[in-house]
């Protein structure tokens, strides 16, 4: 009762808002004439927390943008809007931002439970969303979140059941050099030419894995390193925007020799399992190449964005859902899960992250696991 009391006086601000906009056509009936308001649909699902409004394309020469829909929805949220493939409809993605989709981890044993429910090539990023390993481009403004983001996908890598080949570049020499350090010292790189080694290094493995999955492709032409069970690989770089400063000041051999490094595994990395995550404060384009950008399949940018930050990770006239984002939220593009931006909210990990380490992988620290007869 109280959903179908929700759906119409929903239905009934929405029909209001297209009207105060002036989204509609004009029809004369016996000499009068009369506002024609597109055809509204709301279907609820996931009980009643998320829901889609289908609203007829009604051909207008105008932004359906201009209409006021999040103002109609309360507490609703628009999560991602597009136009039907036959072109009928808007369909606007909509969820209830009273139901918090973060999760919140109090151990890491919390965390292994969730993510182990999940394949060894999917990592979680909220209640609702999971996505499988792709080229990463992760943008947010200092305090953002990115760091924790990050620890959130890395912790769960280190629960699967397969090997994770983690490296780490980090020209600022922070928090996650550390955890780097931690994890392998020798795939952890904080100085400039240290990193290029460490690029050519991670190069030199996906050439030799090339040469092992020829062999497996032979045998099934589509497939990637997955279907093979092979280790993924991934090159986490840091504060991009800092490494690609001091790389402008260095001689043009040296920095062509760079772009080839990262344009190597962007491009031929999808396949043969190697990923590199780039990430920065803002994805300006003087700061990440294009070719780079547009190659990386996931973006995500955490907290409130300036404007030209999303278009210049999503592209221009791009819609970005109108909500204030909190510590660790915002918005992603990922293959088949999310065409255009859609609201994601990492992990809330409340437990200390180095700690956390050393208790997934005991021969790095000297803490036990102290439950770890159940593990
Ligand atoms: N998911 C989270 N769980 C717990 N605490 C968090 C989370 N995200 C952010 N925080 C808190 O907010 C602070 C800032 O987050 P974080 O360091 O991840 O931001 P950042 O975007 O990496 O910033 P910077 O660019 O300065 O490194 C953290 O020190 C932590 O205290």
């Amino acid at each position: 009762m109280k959903y179908a009391t929700f759906h119409y006086l929903t239905l009934l601000k929405l029909r209001k808002a297209f009207l105060d906009a002036n989204y509609y056509n004009k029809r004369v009936y016996f000499n009068t004439e009369v506002a024609e308001l597109p055809k509204i649909k709301l279907e609820f699902s996931n009980e009643y927390s998320k829901a889609k409004l289908f609203v007829e394309n009604i051909n207008l020469n105008k932004d359906i943008g201009d209409v006021n829909i999040s103002f109609a929805l309360d507490n609703f949220i628009v999560d991602r809007a597009y136009l039907s493939n036959n072109e009928l409809y808007y369909i606007f993605e909509i969820y209830d931002s009273n139901i918090d989709q973060q999760l919140k981890f109090n151990t890491i044993w919390d965390l292994k439970k969730q993510s182990s429910q999940l394949d060894d090539y999917t990592l979680l990023i909220d209640k609702s969303i999971s996505i499988s390993l792709h080229g990463t481009l992760l943008v947010g403004q200092t305090g953002s979140g990115k760091t924790y983001a990050l620890y959130s996908l890395i912790l769960q890598m280190l629960t699967k059941n397969i090997v994770y080949n983690i490296y780490f570049a980090d020209p600022k020499n922070s928090s996650l050099a550390v955890l780097g350090e931690r994890l392998s010292q020798e795939n952890t790189a904080t100085d400039i030419e240290d990193i290029i080694k460490l690029l050519q290094t991670f190069n030199e493995a996906m050439e030799a894995r090339k040469k092992d999955i020829k062999k497996d492709l032979g045998t099934k032409l589509e497939a990637t390193y997955a279907d093979f069970h092979y280790e993924p690989y991934i090159f986490i770089f840091d504060e991009f925007a800092s490494f690609q400063t001091v790389l402008q000041t260095m001689d043009k051999k040296k920095r062509d020799e760079v772009m080839k490094l990262l344009s190597q595994v962007v491009l031929q990395g999808r396949q043969l399992g190697f990923f590199i995550w780039i990430v920065m404060q803002k994805s300006d384009a003087t700061l990440l190449p294009t070719n780079l950008r547009e190659n990386l399949p996931v973006k995500f940018v955490l907290g409130n964005a300036e404007k030209q930050t999303y278009t210049t990770a999503f592209g221009a006239g791009v819609d970005i859902p109108e909500k204030e984002f909190s510590l660790g939220q915002g918005v992603f593009t990922c293959p088949i899960v999310a065409s255009t931006p859609k609201i994601c909210h990492f992990s809330y990990l409340d437990f200390d992250i180095l700690e956390a380490v050393n208790l997934l992988k005991p021969e790095l620290g000297f803490c036990r696991n102290p439950s770890s007869g159940t593990q």
